[in-house]
């Protein structure tokens, strides 16, 4: 399989580089004067100026791309399929939210209960999971990344902008009639993590719009007795989600818009007519094109 990046800018690089300790970047800009006394967490308080060398010229690492997008959109599915195509770490901070709340941690219960009323959990609490993950990867090697679920506020957009040059922000859209069956419809393999969907997607053209199909994502045999829903993924969570995301990150699409590096993409429909377009879309050639989107 062999993927050509053929724009040199903002896309340019496919090869793992030097390392950037960005985790700590972010930990850095982040004021201890800012913690929120209800959580028990401990954002490090070495928050001085972020220095110049950690800011690493993109030429020197790999790339650092944020999806944005409402919930339902598809922006877990496309970034794992984009991370796997460049060999790059797909990061999901509601996986990183997950994963603690399964955990015996401390913050498991708060976090919970915030999840499942489709709220936002605190910039803190976030931005401490992602510099987690981010001090993990750069302990492996890793210098780039496709942030998945965030920015998610004005506030977590500000921090990331402070200490690293994203290249590229792509805002997937979709009709919002379909995103809340989308939402409804996701199955996950408590297994091996799949995601399938059992939603059958097929809304008419109106008033200039065109229509919109998606066949549902079916699991395979091994998978289907194993299948769940998210918690937060019900009718009254996923709206109050949806109601969310247009208040408090809508305004992270301007943030990025101003900053000439948002890319607006409307899904035409399921996987197999998205994922080429996308790719088009990214200036990405990739000789798979066509049965990657299978
Ligand atoms: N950047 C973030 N800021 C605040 N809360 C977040 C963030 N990312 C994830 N979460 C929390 O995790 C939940 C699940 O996130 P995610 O899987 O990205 O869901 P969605 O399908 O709504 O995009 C969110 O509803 C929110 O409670």
């Amino acid at each position: 399989m062999a993927v050509l990046l053929r724009n040199p800018k903002p896309i340019t690089r496919t090869t793992t580089c030097s390392i950037k300790p960005l985790s700590s970047c972010i930990s850095r800009s982040f004021s201890s004067t800012t913690l929120n006394s209800e959580t028990d967490l401990k954002v490090p308080s070495f928050f001085s100026c972020i220095s110049p060398p950690l800011r690493q010229e993109p030429k020197d690492r790999n790339v650092q791309w944020v999806f944005l997008g409402c919930p339902g959109v598809g922006k877990g599915t496309y970034a794992s399929r984009l991370s796997n195509l460049l060999g790059i770490p797909h990061i999901a901070t509601g996986d990183l939210v997950r994963e603690e709340l399964n955990s015996s941690g401390t913050l498991s219960s708060q976090l919970k209960e915030i999840v499942n009323q489709g709220k936002l959990v605190s910039d803190e609490i976030i931005i401490s999971l992602l510099s987690k993950r981010l001090e993990a990867g750069e302990a492996k090697g890793e210098s780039g990344f496709i942030l998945d679920g965030f920015p998610r506020t004005i506030r977590q957009a500000e921090i990331l902008e402070g200490v690293t040059d994203i290249d590229l922000v792509v805002n997937l859209k979709l009709r919002e009639e379909a995103l809340l069956a989308k939402c409804l419809g996701r199955r996950i393999c408590s297994q091996c993590g799949g995601n399938y969907n059992i939603a059958s997607i097929d809304i008419k053209g109106e008033n200039g719009k065109p229509g919109i199909y998606m066949a549902p994502l079916p699991a395979p045999p091994q998978c289907v007795p194993n299948l769940i829903q998210r918690a937060d993924d019900t009718k009254e969570v996923v709206k109050e989600r949806l109601r969310i995301y247009n208040e408090m990150s809508r305004p992270v699409e301007d943030f990025y818009r101003n900053r000439g590096k948002l890319l607006e993409f409307d899904l035409p429909g399921g996987i197999p007519e998205s994922w080429p377009k996308l790719l088009e879309a990214l200036n990405l050639d990739h000789e798979d094109k066509c049965t990657a989107a299978a």
